[in-house]
Parts: structure tokens; C-alpha cells; sequence
């Protein structure tokens, strides 16, 4: 399988060499101080700069005021942004139009209540991230290791390109993009040892497992 590859979490070398070294298309570093995977602006710089030309450098921001992107962007070289809180229509577009920069709308999804918001984010971001919804009261809106009914955006059109996320591990991944036709996959609790302890067994077991699918 061809399928690009996003491990999200990233806040050591090793696992960004782990993941490089294997084969991701994205490498995703998380900016909420909730988060075990939260990393500060000054480590994620370090890991930044060390990304080789061609693979993506992703911020997981939640709710982001324009001053805290102004700063994270202005210190660290980042390709995209991927909104992963409360994010409205306007605001997608109004942050897309102020920094220039590709934006992926994570949108949770757990009913088929929730899928209309897939097309109405695709009209207004470059990419959707489809994830499993957070519990209510969870700390958390993602990163939860959480799947959700996958035949739910099984044989549906789209009108952006978009990526399966949500509970993925090298046991799963496989299914999940069969039965959805995911071309683009994100994985973070899935290839850690523990929360926000990244495993380069795991991710390296994670995309290999796709590329001998
Ligand atoms: O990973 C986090 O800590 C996180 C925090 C806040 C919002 C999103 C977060 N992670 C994203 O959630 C999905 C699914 O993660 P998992 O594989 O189920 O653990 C993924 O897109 C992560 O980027």
C-alpha cells in the first residue's frame, strides 16, 4: 500500500529518526500543555529543523489565538497546521488566509450526525482529518487512542483530500484503510509504550506493516 503516513506526537530525535527512517510522509508535534505529547516551541524547533526537505512538518494546535500562532510560527518552520479544537468554519478560513499556510481540520466523528461536517470543513480547509470523537468531559479532543465505526465514511465521496486518525495501531491500520480507502493514515497513542512515550518499534512496525499490505 502507498498510503502517506503521519506519526503525530513527536517530541523525541529518536522518535523522529524512527519515523523518518521509515517511511512518514508527516511528522506531527503537538502544542497543547494538556497533552502528554505537549512539546515547548524551543524543542520543537530543535526536532524541526532536523526534518529533511520532503517530509511534512505538522503543529497540532487546539484553539489557537492568533498571538500564540504568531509566535509558534514566527519560532519554529512548520508546513501545516492542523486545528484540532473548536475551530468554526470562519475560523479555519480566517486562520488559512492570515499565515498562508496548508490547514487540516480534524473533525471527530462518532454518529452519522457527525458527518456532514466532513464537507463543510473540506470547502474551507485543505485537508480533513477524520477522527474518532472525544468523550464527553475527556481532557483530551484527541490523542485518545480511540476508534470509531469506520463504515461510517466507508464509500462516501469527498471534496478534499482527508486522513483516517483515531485509535490506529499496526494491528488495525490495515483494516481501517481496506474498508474506508484511506489514502492518508495519522497515528499517535498507537506507537507509544506508554502516553507520550513514543515507540520506534512501533512506528517503524506501524508503516511497515502498510508497505507490505
Ligand atoms: O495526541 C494528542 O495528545 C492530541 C492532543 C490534542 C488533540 C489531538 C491530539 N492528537 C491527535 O488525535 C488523533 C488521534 O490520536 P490517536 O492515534 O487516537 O492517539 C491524531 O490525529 C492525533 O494527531
Amino acid at each position: 500500500m502507498d498510503t502517506r503516513v503521519k506519526i503525530c506526537g513527536i517530541n523525541t530525535p529518536q522518535a523522529a529518526e524512527a519515523a523518518v527512517g521509515a517511511g512518514a510522509q508527516y511528522l506531527g508535534f503537538v502544542f497543547f500543555p494538556k497533552s502528554p505529547r505537549n512539546v515547548t516551541i524551543n524543542l520543537a524547533r530543535d526536532l524541526a529543523l532536523d526534518v529533511p526537505v520532503g517530509v511534512a512538518k505538522v503543529a497540532l494546535v487546539v484553539n489557537a489565538s492568533d498571538a500564540d500562532l504568531d509566535r509558534l510560527l514566527g519560532e519554529v518552520p512548520i508546513d501545516i497546521l492542523q486545528l484540532h479544537g473548536g475551530e468554526d468554519l470562519e475560523r479555519v478560513k480566517a486562520i488559512r488566509a492570515r499565515y498562508g499556510l496548508p490547514v487540516m481540520k480534524a473533525v471527530g466523528v462518532s454518529t452519522p450526525q457527525d458527518i456532514q461536517a466532513l464537507d463543510a470543513y473540506g470547502l474551507v480547509s485543505d485537508q480533513v482529518l477524520v477522527d474518532a470523537k472525544a468523550p464527553k468531559g475527556a481532557v483530551l479532543p484527541g490523542g485518545n487512542g480511540l476508534a470509531f465505526d469506520w463504515r461510517l465514511i466507508s464509500k462516501r465521496g469527498w471534496n478534499a483530500p482527508w486522513m483516517l486518525a483515531g485509535g490506529l495501531t499496526p494491528y488495525n491500520v490495515v483494516q481501517a484503510i481496506q474498508l474506508t480507502g484511506a489514502k492518508q493514515v495519522d497515528v499517535s497513542s498507537g506507537v507509544e509504550s506508554a502516553p507520550g512515550v513514543k515507540d520506534p518499534a512501533k512506528i517503524r512496525a506501524f508503516i511497515e506493516t502498510i508497505r507490505a499490505a
